[in-house]
């Protein structure tokens, strides 16, 4: 049996969100169609599919940043199909990559102390007794060196290369205690070289929770992801792991117009 990712109250092989025939109409075109999917604690799941195939609209619903037309989504043993995304966020169910904006004139570690602020909702409160603030600074280096910018916590974000703010981003969400992360297009416009460090960052972070992840990069979701669905036209296509996913000839139809292995 796969082994289970430490850190989560829950056991092993456990769901921690579900989607039921989740559907979604702009205006009498669906672009998402009874999608049903099944994502275990500790796992990284990743979404593909073809351009247009409904990925963001499917990211969109499961961050509540759209409102699903019919069907459920369920997060943690709860219904979460009606919540708010303040309400989701507090229960650990974070995106990453848009809600984490990083502050270009602060340094990396003022920005992740401002993430570890606002999750413990004491926002800029600056009189806050110095024992307060000492703690923060030091759990603040603490998630920067998770991530390899142990160095750079006096650099301000804007000064930072591009595959080292990404990884300041992905600090500033571990810093709001995410039970589970989606990613939007983590390595999105990243020389080859930042994608490995990305890719390798995210195998990193994944210990104790679990992470979403829309990818347009194979070889990333290749890499990283132990379930992919793919989808195509709104629709699931097909489920499983790199290898079932890249040899079914709907997907190869799908991605490539044929069925011929390449
Ligand atoms: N607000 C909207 N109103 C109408 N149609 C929309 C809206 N948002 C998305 N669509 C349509 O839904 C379909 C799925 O779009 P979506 O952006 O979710 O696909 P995608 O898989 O993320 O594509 P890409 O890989 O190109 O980003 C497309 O045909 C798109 O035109």
């Amino acid at each position: 049996m796969e082994e289970q990712a430490v850190g989560e109250q829950t056991q092993p092989s456990s769901t921690i969100l579900e989607t039921r025939n989740l559907t979604k109409d702009f205006k009498g075109f669906t672009a998402i169609s009874d999608v049903s999917i099944n994502v275990k604690t500790g796992s990284i799941h990743a979404l593909i599919g073809p351009n247009g195939a409904g990925k963001t609209t499917f990211f969109n619903l499961l961050t509540k940043f759209l409102k699903p037309s019919a069907g459920q989504i369920i997060y943690a043993g709860k219904d979460i199909t009606n919540a708010r995304p303040a309400g989701i966020a507090q229960q650990g169910l974070i995106r990453s990559f848009q809600i984490s904006a990083v502050f270009p004139h602060l340094s990396a570690r003022e920005n992740v102390r401002v993430a570890l602020q606002r999750k413990l909702g004491i926002s800029y409160h600056f009189w806050r007794p110095v024992r307060i603030l000492d703690q923060l600074n030091e759990e603040a280096q603490a998630t920067l060196e998770q991530v390899g910018l142990g160095p750079f916590a006096d650099t301000k974000a804007v000064e930072l290369a591009y595959g080292q703010k990404r990884a300041l981003e992905i600090a500033t969400t571990i810093a709001l205690k995410p039970r589970l992360m989606l990613l939007d297009e983590p390595t999105q416009g990243m020389s080859s070289e930042d994608v490995g460090t990305v890719t390798e960052l995210i195998r990193k972070v994944v210990d104790g929770r679990t992470i979403v992840m829309v990818e347009h990069n194979l070889n990333v979701v290749s890499t990283l992801a132990d379930t992919i669905t793919v989808l195509n036209r709104g629709e699931v296509l097909a489920e499983g792991n790199y290898d079932t996913v890249s040899t079914n000839p709907a997907v190869m139809e799908a991605y490539m117009g044929t069925t011929d292995a390449a």
